[in-house]
């Protein structure tokens, strides 16, 4: 009765085609395989002591059976994909197919793997040319310069001048407006125009300028359908077709949606940072707290957004290479954008990486200067660019120079000395002294920081701080990624994340 219950259990595994390969899809599954094995060996010696298990592994067999049959039925393609490649490995031995399986998986753990060959590939020939298509059958492709109205000039980089502007309605002749009010700046706040935006004129004659107002397009589009919610809206580019007052034939400008009048810098000049932020952060001041807790649970939710959106675009490969105050634009409803993307580098096809060439602000620079080590040779045509880049990735974890910079912006909210320029000068000179240890530099700096905030709840502000001012370990580690510092203690209470959404709910009442 045992042989005949054991050969039918087989036989209707092998009628189901699902002997050998069963296993390779569930642990229990390869159980009843290796137990059927020992069975027969079992049964051979002693067939009534046998009988028990028996029934044991026909019952097993038969779940299994149906439990993968369950699976599959869920998901319609992995049952076609197993059931090809069942068919196309049937005259196989079992040591072959593990062999494809592993070799299947160690691509896919390698495609996947930070930067993305896959998904970058995904987005190169098929997401790009999607969204262009998109872009040019709505217009955004063909702005044109009268379309807006440039008001005052923001700031200027070595590349660009940014203004602030309104886009122009249509049916309006704009500048026949200005020429009648008299006052571009009145012009523009009549209530006729209704959406700001902010404009970035590339430098004409400047070396450099022209590739890095394209490298500052082409990120923004890059992320713009990679992570949108990490930076400003870009509203595209245009070039002028004509000289006057404000635009020079044949200069270049870039536009993005205008996310907020105040950067993080400009918040961080008042005297009464971080309680300037307060009701933009959570919608209102914040109840039952001293007010050392209050500035930590600002700093604390301005911190976990920055690094959020660093995670995000370190996902696909970017390094933004110039996070700072300035660059972190802070919206009405107190989310944080990152901006400026000129000196970006994708590090999945090697753009806008130059070896050796460093673009940076010294006062947020890491020690190692550079992204990839000096050594790194010119990248090579992007697919074999992108194809090698997980390896690169692996062992230079070029998103650590980002985080540094990030440790710096932290460490400047937590402590008011530091936010004037001469204070953060003179910081980077005693951590330069001191190896870049904080420790140290807590020991020896004769600034006498007030370090309340980061010392609270134990000092894992101060904790954190410490795992992303640093030098650079073995592996060029040794600091926090954007990941790890996420699952950081310091986040990991989340208290300024349950304030914002009580705010938010009392605000929905
Ligand atoms: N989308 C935006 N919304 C609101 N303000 C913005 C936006 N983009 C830029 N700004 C403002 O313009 C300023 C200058 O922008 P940006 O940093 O891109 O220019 P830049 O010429 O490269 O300057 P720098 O090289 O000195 O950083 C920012 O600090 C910010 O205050």
């Amino acid at each position: 009765m045992a042989s005949s219950v054991l050969s039918s259990a087989a036989t209707s595994l092998q009628q189901q085609n699902h002997k050998p390969t069963t296993t390779f899809f569930s642990p229990t599954r390869f159980t009843s395989h290796n137990q059927l094995c020992s069975f027969t060996t079992c049964f051979k010696r002693n067939p009534v002591k046998c009988n028990a298990s028996l029934d044991n592994i026909s019952e097993n067999l038969f779940k299994n059976t149906l439990e993968l049959d369950q699976s599959l039925s869920l998901f319609p393609v992995f049952r076609s994909g197993y059931e090809q490649f069942q068919s196309a490995t049937a005259e196989l031995p079992e040591m072959e197919k593990w062999g494809i399986l592993v070799f299947a998986g160690f691509t896919w753990l390698y495609l996947t793997a930070r930067p993305g060959v896959l998904i970058g590939a995904i987005d190169t020939y098929f997401l790009a040319p999607l969204q262009f298509g998109f872009d040019s059958l709505t217009g955004r492709r063909s702005l044109k310069m009268s379309d807006f109205l440039v008001g005052n000039r923001l700031g200027e980089g070595t590349f660009g001048v940014v203004y602030s502007g309104v886009i122009v309605p249509k049916n309006m002749n704009a500048e026949e407006r200005v020429q009648k009010n008299g006052r571009r700046n009145a012009s523009m706040m009549d209530g006729q125009f209704k959406q700001k935006v902010i404009l970035k004129k590339v430098k004409i004659g400047v070396q450099g300028a022209e590739e890095c107002g394209d490298f500052e397009e082409w990120f923004n589009y890059r992320l713009s359908r990679a992570a949108p919610e990490t930076c400003a809206k870009f509203l595209g580019s245009f070039i002028a077709d004509k000289t006057n007052s404000q635009f020079t034939k044949g200069g270049k400008w870039l536009v993005w949606k205008f996310e907020g009048d105040l950067d993080l810098a400009d918040y961080m000049k008042d005297r009464n940072f971080p309680l300037n932020l307060e009701s933009v952060m959570f919608g209102r001041v914040l109840q039952g707290m001293d007010s050392i807790e209050r500035n930590a649970l600002i700093i604390k939710q301005i911190m976990r957004q920055i690094v959020t959106s660093l995670k995000k675009i370190h996902d696909n490969g970017i390094v933004h290479r110039d996070i700072k105050p300035a660059n972190l634009v802070v919206t009405k409803k107190g989310r944080i954008k990152l901006i400026d993307f000129g000196a970006a580098a994708d590090l999945r096809i090697g753009k806008n990486f130059v070896p050796k060439l460093g673009l940076l602000d010294p006062d947020y620079c890491p020690p190692e200067l550079y992204v990839l080590p000096e050594e790194t040779p010119k990248p090579p045509p992007e697919p074999i660019a992108a194809f090698l880049s997980p390896i690169l990735w692996q062992l230079n974890s070029p998103d650590l120079f980002d985080m540094y910079s990030a440790g710096i912006v932290l460490l400047q909210m937590a402590i008011p000395t530091l936010r004037s320029t001469s204070g953060l000068k003179n910081f980077n000179l005693e951590i330069k002294t001191v190896g870049y240890d904080l420790n140290k530099w807590r020991e020896r700096t004769r600034s006498r920081p007030d370090l309340s905030i980061l010392d609270l709840d134990s000092g894992r502000g101060w904790d954190l701080v410490t795992k992303l001012i640093s030098e650079r370990g073995f592996l060029r580690r040794g600091r926090l990624s954007a990941a790890a510092a996420l699952r950081h203690p310091y986040f990991f209470l989340g208290s300024d994340q349950a304030a914002s959404v009580i705010s938010k709910l009392s605000l929905t009442k």
